[in-house]
Parts: structure tokens; C-alpha cells; sequence
């Protein structure tokens, strides 16, 4: 099993690909790369831990190296938020940087599971489908936004306000990864109930969250090692699934037939060749499909930005 991560000597690179090289299963190979020079020696820094999992890494203009026979490609090379920045501001330079690389995805790797993290996700993700659909390679069972740092922040916060062991919290994070269009379905949070406040307040903090991060930070970049964990969750998931193992189940924003926009944030079965089925999010309260009916029109601008910038 090969791992690509394009973007790897950035903050969630680093990150990602640290936790890659302890957890991915023995004999995977771990390929990092980035623009920046440094990229190599991120490899060599962490071929010296004792794991089964040989990595390299790349640098310069062209990935292409990397990417020869990957089988899974994570992407997050570009530029994060400062405060005050929406994630819709990193658009001018992100678009440019997602489109360029998922054409050598296309032209080398075509048939790999690609992950994107790249902000903002709601747009990025509709540029890639984009770019290989001209390219004649697309397969929408193989395209993923990760939108798993928005589930792990859910199930964190949850737990904390309802006392609870967060191992033991599961929650579906439906929509996109932005603003009001990330919506988390706490109605269906099992042993727990919310009043109507609680429900508000949490849904708005898990909303914020990266920008939470961003000012915290401030000025230092945004979500980089929860990020990183979030990412190395579903891109072992995606591993799992590839490998034949059973009932391994995400949130992603895919392009899944949803009847609410092109591209939607719901849970996906995984398995060989990506998503196996895209599953009902289930029953919703009053609240949340008054939530998920209003993010509509903002969720369809994002994903039409995205296809008017490569069309
Ligand atoms: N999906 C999600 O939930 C999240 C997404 N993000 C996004 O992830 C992205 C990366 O964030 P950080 O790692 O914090 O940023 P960073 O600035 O620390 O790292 C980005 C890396 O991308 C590299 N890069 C830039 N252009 C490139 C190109 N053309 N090819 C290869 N590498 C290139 C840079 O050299 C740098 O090492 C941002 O767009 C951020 O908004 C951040 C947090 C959560
Ligand atoms: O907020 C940002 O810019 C980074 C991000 O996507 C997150 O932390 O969820």
C-alpha cells in the first residue's frame, strides 16, 4: 500500500505524516511531497523511527515521482487562514495549487483515493472532480473532502460537555466544511440528550471551531495537529477499506447522489475501490434540517466556484 501527501512539510504534512509512518500497517510505503526544499530531509528525520513503513520524499515543481504508484493521495499543500480570513479567502491561491496537482494525479496515479484537506474544502474538492473529468479519469467513489476534523471536534466537545468517555461518543457531521455548512447531527448522539441551548451554542462552537484555532494561533496558521490526526483517521480508514476489512464507515464530502448539492459531507461504507455505498445520514430533528436546508445555497455557490474556475 503506497500513501501520497502532497503538501507534507507544511504544519498538518508534518503532522500527518508522522502518525503515517507509526500507524499505517507494516510494509506500506510513506511518500511525502512538497514544494518546499526541506521535504527530503522530513523523509530522512522520519525514516529513523522503527516502524515497517519505508518512506521518501520529494521536492521541487513536479510530483509526479511521488505519485507513481500511489494508492492513496492526501492533499494538503497550500496556503491557511490568518485571523479575520474566511476559508472562502484562501480560494485565489488554493484553486490554482489543488487544480495543478490533481492533474499529475490524474495523468499518474489516476485510479488512487484522493483525500483533499486543501481550504476551502467546499470548492477544492468540486475543482478536482473538474479536473478529472477533463482529464477522462474521474471516479466519484474515489474522491473525498476529509471532513473528519469537523466529527472528531464534534465527538470532542460533546464529550466534554456531557461528562462523557469520548471514546465512546459517535456522531454523523453532514453538509460541508465551512461556516454554517457544517452541520453536526447531535439529535442522534446516543445516551445523551441536549436542551435547545445546548444544542445552539454547541452546534455554533462546533461551526467556529477552526476559527477558534485561527485566533488562538494568532497569526501562526490555523488546525495543524488535530488536523493531522484527523487526516491519518480517514486516510487509515481508506487503507482499512482498500484492504478488505469490513463495516469501515466515514463522513466525507463527496459526490455521493445527494439530493441536496453535487457534492455533500455524509457517511460512506468504504472498501476496495473507495465507497462502496453512500449511507442515509438518518432522521434529523426540526433544527437541523432547518439548518441543513438553509446552508444550501451558500454549499451549491461554493461547489459552482469551484467548477466555473476549471470550466
Ligand atoms: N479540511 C480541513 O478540515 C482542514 C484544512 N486545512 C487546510 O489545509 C491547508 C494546509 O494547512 P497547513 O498545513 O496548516 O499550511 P502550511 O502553510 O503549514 O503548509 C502548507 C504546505 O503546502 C506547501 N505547498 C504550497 N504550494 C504547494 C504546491 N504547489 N505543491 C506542494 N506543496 C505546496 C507549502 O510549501 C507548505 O509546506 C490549508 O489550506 C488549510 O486551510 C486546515 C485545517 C483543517
Ligand atoms: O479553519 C481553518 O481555516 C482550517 C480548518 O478548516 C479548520 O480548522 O477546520
Amino acid at each position: 500500500m503506497k500513501v501520497a501527501v502532497l503538501g507534507a512539510a507544511g504544519g498538518i504534512g508534518q503532522a500527518l505524516a508522522l502518525l503515517l509512518k507509526t500507524q499505517l500497517p507494516a510494509g506500506s510505503h510513506l511518500s511525502l511531497y512538497d514544494i518546499a526544499p526541506v521535504t527530503p530531509g522530513v523523509a530522512v528525520d522520519l525514516s529513523h523511527i522503527p516502524t515497517a513503513v519505508e518512506i521518501k520524499g520529494f521536492a521541487g515543481e513536479d510530483p509526479t515521482p511521488a505519485l507513481v504508484g500511489a494508492d492513496v493521495v492526501l492533499i494538503s499543500a497550500g496556503v491557511a487562514r490568518k485571523p479575520g480570513m474566511d476559508r472562502s479567502d484562501l480560494f485565489n491561491i488554493n484553486a490554482g495549487i489543488v487544480r495543478n496537482l490533481i492533474e499529475k494525479v490524474a495523468a499518474t496515479c489516476p485510479t488512487a483515493l484522493v483525500g483533499i484537506i486543501t481550504n476551502p474544502v467546499n470548492t477544492t474538492v468540486a475543482i478536482a472532480a473538474e479536473v478529472m473529468k477533463k482529464a477522462g479519469v474521474y471516479d466519484k467513489n474515489r474522491l473525498f473532502g476529509i471532513t473528519t476534523l469537523d466529527v472528531i471536534r464534534s465527538e470532542t466537545f460533546i464529550a466534554e460537555l456531557k461528562g462523557l468517555n469520548v471514546a465512546d461518543v459517535k456522531v454523523n457531521v453532514i453538509g460541508g466544511h465551512s461556516g454554517v455548512t457544517i452541520l453536526p447531527l447531535l439529535s442522534q448522539v446516543e445516551g445523551v440528550t441536549f436542551t435547545d441551548e445546548e444544542v445552539a451554542s454547541l452546534t455554533t462552537r462546533i461551526q467556529n471551531a477552526g476559527t477558534e484555532v485561527v485566533e488562538a494561533k494568532a497569526g501562526g496558521g490555523s488546525a495543524t495537529l488535530s488536523m493531522g490526526q484527523a487526516a491519518c483517521r480517514f486516510g487509515l480508514s481508506l487503507v482499512r477499506g482498500l484492504q478488505g476489512e469490513a463495516n469501515i464507515v466515514e463522513c466525507a464530502y463527496v459526490d455521493g447522489g445527494s439530493e441536496h448539492a453535487e457534492f455533500f459531507a455524509q457517511p460512506v461504507l468504504l472498501g476496495k475501490n473507495g465507497i462502496e455505498k453512500v449511507l442515509p445520514y438518518g432522521e434529523v430533528s426540526a433544527f437541523e434540517a432547518n439548518a441543513r436546508d438553509s446552508m444550501l445555497d451558500t454549499l451549491k455557490g461554493d461547489i459552482k466556484l469551484g467548477v466555473d474556475f476549471v470550466k
